[in-house]
């Protein structure tokens, strides 16, 4: 006992000394700070003092010149000292809250002695350089998640070292004292994760850096793998270990490696709200984020992508015809057949101006000259030198059209400042009337001829809808539609109603990709090479084929590709066979696939209830943090449900619970928000997701619930209506994974017989 607190009272005393240093160099960074300030005031100020602006003779307005350029630097020194202060600054400020919460002691080699070190969110070294705390991304930082004491290894610029641990000691310090502490001999102790875990939710998601687990940094320390696709249970820490990832990668190849140079792909807008603050409390800064919806549909302005809400009540989504479309084997056929397009094929469109019967450039034309070049001639190039003649036949037209009738009869109808504002300048003079009528002719006609200039820019002599469609027709020429289980014939029905849905300008979530995809074949359209760090969480609701055009996207990038099979809520059972599709994208040699199977997010209760669920949830592991058991309220009528709800309410806002009552559908979300008003109920809806998340209980349906944890979760109308089909377990289980803390859930009339599971890990109400 008295050891213990001796090591208390040492440990407290090493964290007075450091916290002293730590409020020190505070006060001398905020003092530079304002030094550089004024001096960069003072230099503003005095600029023009100094500068001697006299333009009287060569070798002064040379001085001048200097003296500017001089100015220009001592400003851009000071700026550079700021931004180095206010930098260092951000850190220390971030370590004054908590300095670090571990320690670690190690012998290398053979010496004598034990290596003490102290890691926390950022370096932080005294005047010699000596480190008082390491970055938790330092290399030697590795061993405190990695190992057991004794012999541990871990990855430096230098190659592997091993050192032997002797001690690892954990803290949670609070405003400067140490509040509890653990010394420990598991990778990170459970002690420890318990008290993180207990604490209870908010609507912002919190980084896990004192906790990371020994397979999730794994996940966050990877450099190695091309692709590397992490398959782990609800609430292992997928989403956590990606945030945590970015912010290693960005430290590991700082100065090469910027936030700008990663994008992640997450499910929904709802979503990047939650997940926002975790970078920044990390002092980093956040990566570039998009939905896959975001992504597609920004590139095509003038059609409507079908959206999350259509895309989750879209019933034909997952036929036969759903799964082909979303193969690698379709984005194969695309590829195959935009080579084909080399010889023949590509489906033109006029160019129309003025007059609206007779073509400006006529597709048939504009056919002759794209295939008039050689068989050399790549897709990329041959868009690319058609684009060219035609912009000079457009030049050619200039003069004839100036001629035109339309032409004088514009200049006569303008206003005299409109006229003025054609001229070059104010006095600009001419030889003749004739001229200046030239002149002003060529003006407007150039103006007018903008839309067209940039229907040629912009590749616009395509038909790309046609294009699309005549790729789909010429499918079943091949493939073997039979091998898919789909007969000629539905194929062609299929084919009319994109058409059909094209003519409303709507696009599927199953043709934007192919379409797109096709569209950058043809017209060359430059990948982002620059991109070094893809990152897609919920890959089970991505198709093969997207993330094969993701790929092709991003040539250079490495992916990061986590998600859990068993809550594939849009592709259902065809995310089974996901791996096995996207695998053959990447050289096998650099991929790396980790399984995550413990749980953090929920209490063991819930976890082993909702494991049920899945078919082969039996290797889910809880973690063991206690709480209720869930609750299964059956009801007969509507009424009686939103009483039961009601009565859920008030338990969990007693205990100041955020509580989400999650819905199948957003009809569903509509009623139960409606029925609660009616009895005078608080709750935010949430029906799109650029809604916020406040605090408070929501309501919000299924789909946007994705990623998304709650202290307590409602499941509303768990009935046998609404979940009857098998391929809906995974949508059962997406939403009662996402209670931390408190399930219940409420049916009418009938049970669902997804929930048919052992009545020991329930209780009834
Ligand atoms: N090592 C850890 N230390 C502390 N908390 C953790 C740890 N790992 C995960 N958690 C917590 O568990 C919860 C679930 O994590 P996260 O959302 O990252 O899981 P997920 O695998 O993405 O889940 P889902 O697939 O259900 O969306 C979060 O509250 C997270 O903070």
């Amino acid at each position: 006992m008295s050891k213990e607190i001796d090591d208390k009272k040492y440990e407290q005393e090493h964290l007075d000394h450091v916290m002293g240093m730590i409020k020190d160099r505070e006060k001398k960074l905020r003092k530079s700070i304002k030094t550089v300030e004024g001096e960069a005031r003072d230099l503003n100020s005095h600029f023009f003092d100094d500068v001697k602006l006299d333009y009287d003779g060569y070798s002064t307005s040379m001085e001048t010149a200097l003296s500017i350029h001089q100015q220009q630097q001592l400003l851009t020194e000071r700026e550079h000292d700021w931004q180095h202060s206010a930098k260092q600054l951000a850190t220390v400020e971030r370590l004054e809250k908590s300095p670090y919460f571990a320690r670690v002691d190690f012998k290398e080699n053979d010496a004598s002695e034990p290596e003490t070190i102290y890691i926390g969110l950022g370096s932080f070294a005294d005047e010699n350089d000596h480190f008082l705390i390491y970055d938790w991304r330092a290399p030697i930082s590795s061993i405190y998640y990695d190992g057991k004491l004794g012999k541990v290894s871990y990855n430096s610029p230098e190659g592997e070292i091993t050192v032997d641990m002797t001690k690892k000691r954990q803290f949670m310090i609070k405003d400067g004292k140490i509040v509890n502490m653990f010394d420990t001999n598991e990778s990170i102790g459970d002690q420890m994760l318990l008290e993180v875990l207990s604490e209870k939710s908010s609507t912002q998601m919190k980084s896990i850096v004192t906790t990371i687990q020994q397979e999730q940094n794994k996940i966050i320390r990877n450099t190695s793998a091309d692709l590397l696709f992490v398959q782990g249970a609800a609430g292992s820490g997928k989403t956590s270990a990606i945030l945590q990832r970015i912010a290693f990668l960005l430290y590991r190849y700082r100065g090469n490696l910027t936030s700008s140079d990663v994008i992640m792909f997450s499910p929904n807008q709802l979503f990047n709200d939650y997940i926002k603050n975790v970078l920044p409390e990390m002092g980093e800064q956040n990566m570039v984020q998009m939905t896959y919806w975001q992504f597609v549909s920004r590139r095509l302005p003038g059609m409507n992508v079908e959206n999350l809400f259509k895309q989750f009540e879209d019933k034909t989504a997952n036929s036969d015809i759903g799964a082909f479309k979303d193969s690698v084997n379709f984005f194969n056929l695309v590829t195959r057949y935009a080579k084909h397009l080399n010889k023949r094929g590509v489906v033109f469109k006029n160019i129309m101006f003025r007059d609206k019967k007779k073509p400006y450039f006529d597709k048939e034309k504009i056919r002759e000259i794209y295939y008039s070049y050689n068989q050399n001639y790549k897709l990329a190039n041959r868009i690319d030198a058609t684009r060219e003649e035609l912009i000079k036949m457009l030049n050619r037209k200039i003069a004839p059209e100036v001629r035109k009738k339309w032409v004088s009869q514009t200049i006569e109808s303008l206003s005299k400042e409109q006229l003025n504002a054609l001229y070059d300048r104010p006095d600009q003079e001419f030889d003749s009337e004739a001229d200046e009528e030239k002149f002003l002719g060529r003006k407007i006609v150039i103006k007018a001829l903008q839309p067209v200039f940039q229907k040629i820019r912009h590749n616009h002599f395509i038909n790309m809808r046609a294009q699309y469609l005549s790729f789909l027709r010429a499918v079943p020429k091949m493939t073997d539609l039979s091998k898919w289980n789909i007969s000629e014939d539905d194929w062609m029905k299929h084919v009319e109603e994109v058409k059909d849905s094209f003519r409303k300008h709507d696009i599927h979530m199953n043709d934007v990709s192919a379409y797109l995809y096709l569209y950058d074949l043809i017209t060359g359209r430059r990948t982002d090479f620059e991109m070094r760090y893809t990152f897609i969480d919920e890959i089970q609701d991505y198709t093969p084929f997207q993330l094969a055009y993701l790929k092709y996207n991003f040539p250079r990038a490495k992916f990061t590709m986590l998600g859990d099979l068993n809550q594939a809520i849009f592709t259902k059972d065809e995310s089974r066979s996901l791996l096995k599709q996207i695998s053959g994208l990447f050289d096998p040699e650099k991929t790396d696939v980790v399984q995550l199977t413990k749980s953090y997010r929920s209490t063991k209760q819930i976890t082993d209830f909702t494991k049920q669920i899945l078919r082969q949830g039996e290797k889910i592991e809880s973690f063991n943090r206690q709480g209720p058991k869930p609750v299964i309220w059956g009801r007969k009528t509507d009424e009686e449900a939103i009483v039961a709800l009601q009565e859920i309410l008030k338990a969990n806002d007693a205990k100041h619970f955020t509580t989400a009552i999650i819905t199948k559908d957003l009809a569903g979300a509509k009623f139960v928000h409606e029925q609660l008003a009616k009895h005078g109920q608080k709750a935010t809806l949430i029906a799109t997701a650029n809604q916020r998340l406040v605090p408070g209980d929501l309501v919000v349906p299924s789909y946007l619930a994705k990623g998304l944890e709650f202290d307590a979760v409602v499941m509303w109308d768990a009935s046998k209506e609404n979940y009857h089909a098998l391929d809906e377990t995974q949508l059962v289980y997406t939403i009662t994974s996402r209670a931390m803390y408190k399930l219940d859930i409420v049916y009418i009339g009938e049970k669902s017989p997804l929930l048919d599971i052992d009545p020991k890990t329930y209780d009834e109400k």
